[in-house]
């Protein structure tokens, strides 16, 4: 596919190999390719060494899609607190084989997938990546967008369970029509409302996304009957036992009635907390019965020994 626009060409028929170098036309940055790192619709990503650190580079297949995802990222870079390093690194073009293309350079996320991330580490983790997925909503909806593709593919999860969004490829200004979505997260595929880009339409990814990381097998059954529904999902969500705890949640999400994403961050950091207790009361009132137990042994034991000593 060729594309052109703002007199740069992207052709993606782009391969550039490790060991390959890459110099910043403005900026004068040298990049070296370490490897690639994937490529979708959107572009190419490669894992790039500049100055002794690694970060990610994702050279556009469209100069105004790479242009409205460097907005957006820019957008959430002024408003981030100093010391904070931001997402988005460097902008600018590069010469390759007599042509230009765009580029962007952004923070390496060294990550695996929600899915992956607790089949290694557990499903105790599973709130905590909820956590951090609800609060980086709740800041791209205060800077006025809606990141709409959210789904497995675009969230990575490193060290101690922080879950970052990636791809910045859909995000649409609230009040838009949604840029880019993926049909099973898309709220209009499940006859749960419009594809209006609004804090409920991730809101309702985000449900869905945090059922299929449980549930993956049930939720693609779902997915394909003809009476699939929001009510059908937290039907799903009421059967399993690792989501039945978080139903209130996915009420409010799968129904749109969450006032934003802040006020699901809340409901969502409320219900961890009292499963938490309950699982804490658990795992106490257990260690109880394991002591009780173990007392009423060496009692047992230590009456059979005076028993048979004395007769
Ligand atoms: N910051 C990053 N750190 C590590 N890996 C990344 C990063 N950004 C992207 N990737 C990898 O590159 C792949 C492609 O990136 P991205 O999803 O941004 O491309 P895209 O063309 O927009 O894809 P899509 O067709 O899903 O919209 C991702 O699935 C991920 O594996």
């Amino acid at each position: 596919m060729t594309r052109t626009g703002c007199g740069v060409t992207t052709s993606f028929d782009l391969s550039l190999g490790s060991g390959a170098v890459l110099y910043g036309k403005w900026n004068g940055g040298r990049y070296e390719i370490v490897r690639p790192l994937g490529e979708g619709a959107n572009g190419k990503v490669y894992l790039v060494s500049n100055r002794g650190r690694n970060y990610a580079l994702k050279v556009g297949a469209d100069v105004a899609d790479l242009q409205s995802e460097i907005n957006v990222l820019r957008s959430i870079a002024s408003r981030q607190s100093r010391g904070v390093e931001p997402f988005l690194v460097h902008i600018d073009d590069f010469t390759h084989a007599g042509r230009d293309y765009n580029f962007y350079v952004m923070q390496y996320i060294q990550g695996m997938t929600m899915t992956e991330y607790l089949q290694r580490e557990g499903n105790d983790w599973y709130s905590l990546l909820g956590v951090h997925l609800l609060r980086q909503l709740t800041q791209l909806h205060q800077e006025g967008w809606v990141f709409g593709d959210l789904k497995l593919d675009n969230v990575l999860v490193s060290q101690y369970g922080r879950a970052h969004l990636i791809d910045y490829g859909g995000v649409t200004a609230i009040g838009k029509s949604v840029r880019q979505f993926t049909e099973l997260y898309d709220r209009g595929y499940w006859s749960a409302g419009s594809r209006r880009a609004d804090p409920a339409y991730d809101l309702f990814s985000l449900a869905v996304l945090l059922i299929q990381v449980m549930e993956d097998r049930k939720l693609a059954h779902l997915s394909k009957s003809r009476d699939r529904s929001a009510e059908q999902l937290l039907a799903l969500v009421k059967e399993s036992a690792a989501l039945e705890p978080f139903q209130g949640w996915f009420k409010a999400a799968l129904s749109g009635s969450f006032r934003g994403a802040s006020e699901a961050s809340t409901a969502w950091q409320s219900q961890y907390r009292s499963r938490s207790e309950f699982r804490q009361r658990r795992k106490s009132s257990s260690r109880w019965l394991l002591r009780a137990f173990t007392t009423s042994i060496l009692v047992l034991a230590a009456t059979a020994y005076w028993y048979l000593n004395v007769n």
